[in-house]
């Protein structure tokens, strides 16, 4: 586990103060764009190249069940979770129709769904079956975590070998939003009744039952909370661990990361606690409509590109994210200058 700490690559600052003089040279009033030239500038930077690019995307979802479940904190049942993957690799799922228009690479990564699962194309790589139930154990141990968090290296190096211009990592687990509130309270010193959503679906009575249900987590781990790495250990999930570790590894590895919705940035939170330098190489794609999201984008400081009350995850939100990233990619490296299209470019100074 030592390596999640390795650093990150560099940011190229010659690439970013190129990026910054062609923006101010293209013909448009400075600032016209908005958000869309900062996130040019920084894909420049991040991938040390005068042209940013986001043609090539490599989406790694993981899976995983989770012992919690038991504890009625989902509105489906268990087994969605490994019926989902089937629907991943047969092309049905709604992240399966957003890579396919992407031209993106897809790969799902078994790292402990209950069942195993026997389908060609998916990636074995299964730290248990399903972790404990966090109510009453840690929900995986040392050596679980570990290989979890190795999956995740592997689809990053898996992202780098194939070039990817950005990584996007999903999950699918059923009751996970369990696990990665946990973290959220743990990680950021919230109260399970602040951050606690509906997930799949929950009534208003099902989600003061999965804020109890959490309560209980963190008070019978509350010695164990003080690390990132062991509060993920203790409450958080297979598909989770694997996701900070692909986020850890693609941050050494120099690819910029488009992070999801509520569970991945559970993921990104412990990554960034762990190892800081990580933060620069995300790109918030969207505010999940799970009411504790809002907390950890504040924490690590970056707005979320999109706001489509979307809660699916999945990779989802990251995937829809990457049109509007390939059209800030486009305007930057396609728009006339002033200079080659005879256009003043000096605003008027008034006396
Ligand atoms: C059919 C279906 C497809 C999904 N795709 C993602 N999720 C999402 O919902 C789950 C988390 O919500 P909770 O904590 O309430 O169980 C995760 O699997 C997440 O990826 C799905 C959920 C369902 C039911
Ligand atoms: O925002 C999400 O990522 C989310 C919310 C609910 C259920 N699954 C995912």
């Amino acid at each position: 586990m030592d390596w999640l700490n390795d650093p990150c690559a560099n940011v190229s600052e010659r690439y970013r103060d190129l990026a910054l003089q062609r923006q101010q040279q293209l013909t448009k009033p400075s600032g016209a764009l908005g958000r869309l030239e900062t996130l040019a500038v920084q894909l420049a930077a991040l991938q040390g190249r005068e042209a940013p690019r986001a043609d090539n995307i490599h989406i790694s979802i993981f899976a995983a069940d989770h012992g919690v479940a038991e504890e009625g904190v989902s509105a489906f049942p268990q087994a969605v979770t490994g019926q989902m993957v089937h629907n991943f690799l047969n092309g049905g799922a709604a992240i399966s129709v957003l890579a396919r228009e992407l031209g993106a690479t897809l790969e799902i990564i078994d790292v402990g769904v209950k069942e195993p699962l026997n389908h060609a194309g998916l990636i074995s790589q299964r730290a248990g079956a399903g972790t404990a139930n966090s109510v009453q154990a840690p929900a995986m141990t040392v050596d679980q975590l570990t290989i979890a968090l190795q999956a995740g290296y592997a689809a990053a190096e898996r992202a780098y070998a194939k070039q990817a211009d950005l990584f996007i990592g999903g999950e699918m687990g059923i009751a996970n939003t369990t696990a990665a509130t946990a973290l959220y309270c743990a990680l950021l010193d919230v109260a399970p009744s602040v951050a606690t959503g509906a997930g799949t679906g929950l009534d208003a009575a099902g989600i003061a039952h999965k804020a109890g249900v959490i309560q209980r987590m963190l008070d019978l781990h509350r010695n164990n909370l003080t690390s990132p790495l062991e509060a993920l250990r203790c409450v958080g999930g297979f598909e989770i661990a694997a996701l900070t570790g692909a986020y850890c590894r693609a941050a050494q590895l120099g690819i910029p990361i488009v992070v999801d919705g509520f569970i991945s940035t559970a993921a990104a939170l412990v990554a960034v606690q762990q190892q800081p330098d990580v933060r620069q190489w995300l790109l918030l794609s969207h505010a999940s409509a799970e009411p504790g999201h809002v907390l950890a984008t504040d924490f690590l400081g970056v707005q979320p590109l999109l706001d489509l009350q979307m809660r699916l995850g999945e990779g989802s939100g990251a995937a829809l994210a990457v049109p509007l990233l390939r059209m800030a990619c486009a305007l930057h490296n396609n728009m006339a200058t002033f200079a080659e299209a005879a256009v003043a470019g000096e605003a008027v100074t008034r006396q």
